[in-house]
């Protein structure tokens, strides 16, 4: 069937099947919503999407649906016809968010960043040294990431080796996809927390990599994490970049938070040009690179993180609660630079992507009202939207896989009712498609999110 060109090709080759009915199909039918390059939201209506195995294996017009089912072979038992109150979006992507910290989720921000990382933070990491609490947290952590629709998160988890493969277990055993970083923090950072040598920093590192790739788990990463310049010395840095390019890994780490933490890195790295130089002369920027914050940049930091094609997680909850300033996200995309967003719980508060959109839209117009000159054009929520899609698949760099609802892509998605039990949401007769899309992304909360898929997979269900 010719679906201008939104059908996969070579499908019939492909087909499985099972006592001679084929298996693994699934179509829904009823509204898609998604970004693309050229448009950060598109709503599509009365569509088939088709999805086998993992993958998005049609994207057609509803009314073709008999046609498609003669084509495909698939039973009428595959196909779900959603609600005019029901549509499927993306997965969201959380590019910065610290498993380790949910224990002080919604708690203390009383503090600006620093004093917030020695009061409060690292103790609260330490603890993770018991393997038995880091049993009990990681499976809460991802359980509650799923539930509000995270089909893809970066996450940090803390300096211990084995609790952060029991982190690794709970997203493998979850089936999210995951970026799963052990963090790497050699001073400045308490005696009890910290790690003992470059060459432990290094050897336990390699070792995480090896200990994930040997569970060979498509959705699941590890991800070289020095936890930021202040607690990494200048060798630990550029033998974590040679590790990362040996194994191919992404890396992650946090730039340009506060203002007292960029004086504190020119202080401790006197013989680079900036902060974003300590990195890149490590050998750490690279496309697979997410700098989580980014709000204390130069133009000459820009440009080179333009060149190197890193990613930005923006975490404006966290930027908001610790007071550490206003990301200009517009900036950041007119230099070229891909952007995200992360929750960063537990400067953070919530673990929902939606609240971090919601958070980016406040950040934008507050840039706004403080001087409409510099800052004309405030994010639209349609871009908020892309940010928290599209926008993190490309600063994952999985853009090819992930992010939206085109054929070819694996299926992260979420089935969204705006009128589930206990939805909070007022949805009214006159309220159209585009109305639901705002709605939700205003209003909504897991209460609407009915499905979560992963690869194709089901990974929760929350509809009768
Ligand atoms: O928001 C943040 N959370 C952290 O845990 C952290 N570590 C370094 N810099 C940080 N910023």
């Amino acid at each position: 069937m010719d679906t201008n060109g939104t059908t996969e090709p070579g499908l019939k080759e492909n087909r499985t099947s099972v006592n001679g009915t084929h298996c693994g199909f699934k179509v829904l039918v009823g509204t898609l919503v998604h970004s693309t390059r050229e448009d950060p939201m598109v709503i599509l209506t009365d569509k088939a999407l088709g999805v086998l195995h993992s993958k998005i294996k049609f994207v057609a017009e509803a009314d073709q649906l008999e046609e498609l089912q003669t084509q495909y072979g698939f039973p009428d038992s595959a196909v779900t016809r959603l609600s005019n109150r029901q549509f499927v979006m993306p997965g969201l992507i959380d590019t910065h968010i610290h498993a380790s910290q949910f224990p002080n989720n919604g708690l203390k921000m009383d503090l600006p960043l620093l004093e917030w990382l020695q009061k409060y933070t690292f103790p609260t990491e330490a603890t993770f040294a018991d393997v038995k609490f880091a049993s009990h947290v990681y499976p809460r952590v991802v359980d509650r990431t799923l539930r509000n629709g995270t089909t893809t998160a970066s996450y940090f988890a803390t300096a211990h080796l084995e609790a952060t493969k029991i982190l690794a277990n709970a997203v493998a055993t979850r089936g999210q996809r995951a970026l799963v970083g052990k963090v790497n923090m050699l001073h400045n950072c308490p005696p009890n927390y910290r790690e003992d040598s470059v060459e432990q920093s290094i050897q336990e590192t390699e070792q995480f990599i090896t200990y994930v790739n040997n569970m060979k788990n498509p959705l699941v990463s590890a991800i070289v994490t020095p936890r930021f310049a202040p607690t990494c010395t200048d060798d630990q840095l550029t033998e974590l970049g040679q590790l990362a390019a040996q194994h191919s890994t992404h890396i992650q780490t946090h730039m340009s938070e506060t203002r007292p933490e960029v004086a504190w890195v020119k202080e401790l790295f006197p013989h680079r040009t900036n902060y974003c130089d300590v990195y890149h002369q490590a050998g750490l920027l690279t496309r697979k690179t997410i700098l989580a914050h980014c709000i204390w940049l130069s133009e000459e930091e820009l440009e080179l993180m333009s060149r190197m094609e890193v990613g930005v997680s923006h975490c404006p909850s966290s930027n908001l609660n610790l007071i550490s300033g206003l990301c200009d996200v517009r900036k950041l995309l007119h230099h070229g630079i891909k952007v995200s967003l992360g929750t960063d719980c537990s400067g953070g508060n919530s673990a929902s992507i939606l609240d971090s959109l919601r958070r980016a839209l406040h950040v934008s117009r507050c840039l706004t009202i403080h001087d409409s000159d510099q800052h004309p054009d405030p994010l639209t929520l349609r871009e908020a939207f892309r940010l928290a899609t599209l926008g993190g698949a490309q600063v994952v760099d999985m853009e090819d896989r992930i992010g939206n609802l085109e054929v070819g892509k694996e299926f992260d998605a979420l089935v969204i009712d705006t009128q589930a039990t206990g939805s909070p949401l007022d949805i009214f007769d006159k309220d159209k498609e585009p109305d639901l899309v705002e709605k939700f992304l205003y209003n909504g909360d897991d209460r609407n999110i009915v499905q979560v898929f992963v690869a194709g997979r089901c990974v929760v269900q929350n509809s009768e």
